[in-house]
C-alpha cells in the first residue's frame, strides 16, 4: 500500500522540537567572607577620622596651640632682639643680599655702636655691687636715723620717753604687713601666673596668625581680596618659586619688606616697586605673573608687572578684588557737548589708565594701529578716536569699512569717502581711495616748502579682509597679500612711509593679527600701537611689538569677553609712566546713538561734505581738447565720426554721449557743428580756434568727471 501513497504535500519538514524552559543551575552565593574585625575597626576609625568635624576639631586644637607656639617664638625673637644686636644684623644681612652695600655699612655702624654702648654698660655693672651696698647701708643708716629723731620729736612733744621708737616700730608693723600680704597671695598667684602668661603668649601668635595656613579658618586662609601688606608682597614673592628669590628673603627674615618701596593708592588698587636682590632679574618675575597674583590672592588679570626706570626693580599694580569689573564712566565727548577738538595740539579722551587717571592720547602725526580679536571692542575704540578727530573742522576723512555692517555709517556726510562692505569690489574700491591718498600725498610732498595741508585721515577698519583678498587688477596686479606688487599693502607702506610729515595719516584696525592677514612692515609702520584681547604671546608680539612685550605689555592676558574695551598701548602720544614701554588703558564706551550725535556735531561745525560711496575711476578730461585730437588733420570730420573716435579714446567718458551732448560742447564752445553736402560735420579750425582763445581757468571747468 505504501507504494501507492503519493504525498499531496511537500515532505513535511521534520518536527522541530518545542524549546522548552532552560533551567539555570544558579549556584548557591558564595557567603561573603566576613570582613576581619582589625579592618572593620580600621575603616571606622578612617570614617571617624575623616571626618568633616574630627578634621575642624583637630584643625582647632593645633590652630590654637601653634598660636601659643609661634607667640612664643615672636616674644622670644623681640626678647632676644631687644637685649642682643641680632636686629642690627638681620638689616645688615638683609642690606647685603639686597646688594645695597650703602645701607649696610649704615646697619654695621650702628651695630658697632650698640656693641660698644652693651660693654660699657657691662664694666658698670661690674661696679656695681660695692656701690650698691654702699648706698644701702648708708640709705638704712639715714632712715633710721630720721625715724628716731622724728621718735624723739614726738617723746617732747608727749612727753612721754616710749614715744622715740613709735615712728620705727611703725615702720617694722608696716614691713610685717606686707610679708603677709605676699605669703597670702603667693601661692594662688604661682598657680595663675603661668595661665596668664600663656594666655599672653596665644594673644600674640593669633594676632600674627602664627599656625599653619591649613589649621588657620576658611576666611583667613582664602585671604580673598586681603589688602595688601609688606608682609603679604614680600611673602607671595617668597614663594614665587624663583629659589635666588626664596633664599635671599629667607636670608633677610622679617627684614625682607626693605625691598619694597611704599604701598600708594594707585585708581583701583595699590603701587608698589620691588627692589630685587642681586641674582634675581626682573624677567624672572614678570614670567610668574599668574603665581604672583594668586599668592596675593588676586586673579592674573588684576596684577600688573611692569619694569621702571630704577634698576632690578619691577613694579607691581595690584587690583582691588573686583574692581577692574566695574564699568568706567561715560566719555566725555558723550557728557560735554560744547567739546571741540584740535589735531596739533590736542588729546582724544580716550579712557582710563589702571591708576583711574584719564588717558588721553595724541594723535598728531601718528599712524595708528588697533587689533584684537573679534568682538572686544576694537571698532568702538577707533572710532571714539575719529568721533573726537572729527570735532577739528579741518580734519578730512578717507573711511574704508570692510564689515559694512553700518558702525561707520554715521560718518557719511563728514567723511569725504565712505566705502561700506566685505566683498572683493569693497576691497578694490578701498585700496583705489588708499592710492588716492597716496597721490595727495606725493602732491602735498612737492609742494613749495612751508605750505601746511589739512590733515587727511586715511581709515581702514578690518583691514585683514583686504591684506586677504585674492582679486586681481586687469594687469594681474593682486589687491590683496604683502608681495612688492600687491596693491593695498604698497599704498599703505607708502602712506607710512612718508604721510606723517604732510599729515596723511594711516588708521587700520585689524582683527586677530596673523604674518598673513596683518604683514610684518605694516604692523611695524605705526606709531601708536594698541590692542585688546589676543589669544597668544606671539600675536601680542605681532600686535604691540617685541620691546612692548619685553617690557610687559600683555595683551593677551586679557579675558576675551570680560576685558571688552580695555586696551594696551604702546605709543608716544600717551602718557606712559617712566620706564614703562605701555600702558592698559580702559576705554570709554560710545554706543552707535551716541556716536551720531558726536557726529551730527562735528557737521554743524562744517560747511557741508558730500561724501562718495565709491572711488570716481575716471580720468579728468577736456572735451574740446579731445575732440580737437580725434578730428586729426581733416578740415572736417562726421559728427557721427566724431562720436566714435570719441567713445574709443575714452569708452568711461564718452561711452554714452549723444549727438547732443556733443552739439552741447561745441556750442558752448562757440565752434557750433554745421552742415556739409547735407550732413554734420566738425570743423577743425572752428576747435582749434576756440580751444585758443579759451580763457585759461575755463579749462578746469570744461573737464568732466564721472561719479558713480
Ligand atoms: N569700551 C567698552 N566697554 C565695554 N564694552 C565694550 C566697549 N567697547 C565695546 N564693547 C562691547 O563690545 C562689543 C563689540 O564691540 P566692537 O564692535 O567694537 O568689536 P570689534 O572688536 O570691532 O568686533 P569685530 O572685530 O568682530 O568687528 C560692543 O557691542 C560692546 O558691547
Amino acid at each position: 500500500m505504501d507504494g501507492n501513497v503519493v504525498p499531496l504535500h511537500k515532505t513535511p519538514p521534520a518536527p522541530v522540537s518545542e524549546p522548552g524552559p532552560t533551567l539555570t543551575v544558579v549556584p548557591e552565593p558564595s557567603p561573603t567572607p566576613a570582613v576581619p574585625l582589625w579592618v572593620r575597626s580600621g575603616r571606622a576609625i578612617q570614617r571617624a577620622v575623616t571626618h568633616e568635624r574630627t578634621r575642624e576639631v583637630g584643625r582647632l586644637a593645633v590652630r590654637h596651640s601653634m598660636y601659643v607656639v609661634g607667640g612664643t617664638r615672636i616674644v622670644t625673637r623681640r626678647a632676644w632682639d631687644g637685649r642682643t644686636g641680632a636686629r642690627y644684623e638681620r638689616l645688615l644681612r638683609a642690606a647685603e643680599a639686597q646688594g645695597n652695600y650703602e645701607v649696610a655699612a649704615e646697619w654695621e655702624e650702628r651695630l658697632q655702636r650698640f656693641r660698644e654702648a652693651r660693654h660699657r654698660r657691662r664694666m658698670d655693672l661690674l661696679k656695681s655691687p660695692v656701690d650698691v651696698a654702699k648706698g644701702l647701708a648708708v640709705g638704712t643708716g639715714a632712715g633710721i636715723g630720721a625715724l628716731v629723731g622724728l621718735g624723739v620729736v614726738l617723746a617732747i612733744a608727749n612727753e612721754d620717753v616710749t614715744d622715740v621708737l613709735t615712728p620705727l616700730m611703725a615702720v617694722v608693723e608696716f614691713i610685717r604687713l606686707l610679708i603677709t600680704i605676699v605669703s597670702v597671695v603667693w601661692g594662688p598667684a604661682l598657680r595663675v601666673g603661668p595661665l596668664l602668661a600663656l594666655l599672653a603668649l596665644w594673644s600674640v601668635g593669633r594676632h600674627s596668625q602664627a599656625a599653619p595656613n591649613w589649621a588657620l579658618p576658611a576666611n583667613v586662609q582664602s585671604g580673598e581680596g586681603e589688602p595688601i601688606t609688606p608682609s603679604i608682597v614680600v611673602k607671595a614673592l617668597r614663594d614665587l618659586g624663583v629659589p635666588a628669590l626664596r633664599n635671599a628673603i629667607k636670608e633677610m627674615g622679617d627684614a625682607g619688606a626693605a625691598m619694597l618701596g611704599p604701598i600708594r593708592i594707585a585708581g583701583c588698587g595699590v603701587e608698589v616697586d620691588v627692589t630685587l636682590p642681586s641674582g634675581v632679574s626682573t624677567v624672572e618675575v614678570q614670567q610668574r605673573r599668574r603665581k604672583l597674583a594668586e599668592n596675593l590672592t588676586r586673579h592674573e588679570h588684576e596684577v600688573f608687572i611692569t619694569i621702571p626706570e630704577a634698576a632690578r626693580t619691577v613694579r607691581l599694580w595690584v587690583a582691588d578684588s573686583g574692581a577692574l569689573d566695574e564699568p568706567i564712566g561715560p566719555s566725555p565727548l558723550v557728557t560735554d557737548e560744547t567739546m571741540t577738538a584740535d589735531y596739533a595740539k590736542g588729546r582724544a579722551p580716550w579712557g582710563q589708565d589702571l591708576r583711574g587717571d584719564a588717558a588721553a592720547l595724541s594723535l598728531y602725526q601718528r599712524h595708528l594701529l588697533i587689533t584684537g580679536l573679534s568682538n572686544q571692542g576694537k571698532t568702538v575704540a577707533l572710532r571714539s578716536l575719529a568721533l573726537w578727530l572729527a570735532l577739528d573742522r579741518s580734519v578730512q576723512f578717507l573711511m574704508g569699512d570692510l564689515k559694512g555692517v553700518g558702525d561707520w555709517a554715521m560718518f557719511d556726510g563728514l567723511a569725504s569717502t565712505l566705502i561700506q562692505g566685505p566683498t572683493d569690489e569693497h576691497v578694490i574700491e578701498v585700496t583705489e581711495m588708499v592710492e588716492g591718498a597716496v597721490e595727495e600725498m606725493n602732491r602735498r610732498i612737492q609742494a613749495p616748502p612751508g605750505t601746511t595741508y589739512p590733515p587727511l585721515i586715511v581709515l581702514v577698519d578690518e583691514a585683514q579682509v583686504a591684506f586677504m583678498c585674492p582679486a586681481k587688477d586687469d594687469q594681474k596686479r593682486p589687491y590683496g597679500g604683502s608681495k612688492a606688487n600687491s596693491r593695498y599693502f604698497m599704498a599703505v607702506r607708502k602712506i607710512h612711509n612718508q604721510g606723517r610729515a604732510v599729515n596723511v595719516l594711516m588708521w587700520q584696525g585689524t582683527q586677530d593679527p596673523t604674518n598673513e592677514n596683518l604683514p610684518k612692515l605694516v604692523r611695524e609702520g605705526a606709531h601708536t600701537r594698541a590692542s585688546l584681547a589676543l589669544g597668544t604671546e606671539s600675536q601680542a608680539r605681532m600686535a604691540l611689538g617685541d620691546k612692548a612685550v619685553d617690557g610687559g605689555a600683555a595683551p593677551n592676558l586679557l579675558r576675551p569677553g570680560l576685558d571688552r574695551g580695555t586696551l594696551v598701548v604702546a605709543s608716544d602720544g600717551i602718557t606712559i609712566p617712566a620706564g614703562q614701554s605701555s600702558i592698559t588703558v580702559r576705554t570709554h564706551y560710545i554706543d552707535d546713538d551716541a556716536a551720531k550725535a558726536i557726529t551730527e556735531r562735528a557737521k554743524a561745525l562744517r560747511d557741508g561734505v558730500t561724501t562718495l560711496h565709491a572711488i570716481d575711476r575716471s580720468e579728468q578730461r577736456d572735451p574740446l581738447t579731445d575732440i580737437l585730437s580725434v578730428l586729426g588733420d581733416a578740415p572736417r570730420v562726421l559728427t557721427q565720426t566724431v562720436l566714435q573716435r570719441l567713445a574709443a579714446l575714452s569708452q568711461d567718458a564718452y561711452g554714452s554721449w549723444s549727438f547732443g551732448d556733443l552739439k552741447r560742447v561745441l556750442e558752448n564752445a562757440g565752434a557750433d557743428p554745421y552742415k556739409s553736402d547735407g550732413r554734420m560735420v566738425v570743423g577743425r579750425d572752428r576747435v582749434a580756434r576756440a580751444l585758443a582763445n579759451r580763457p585759461d581757468d575755463e579749462d578746469s571747468d570744461a573737464s568732466i568727471s564721472h561719479v558713480d
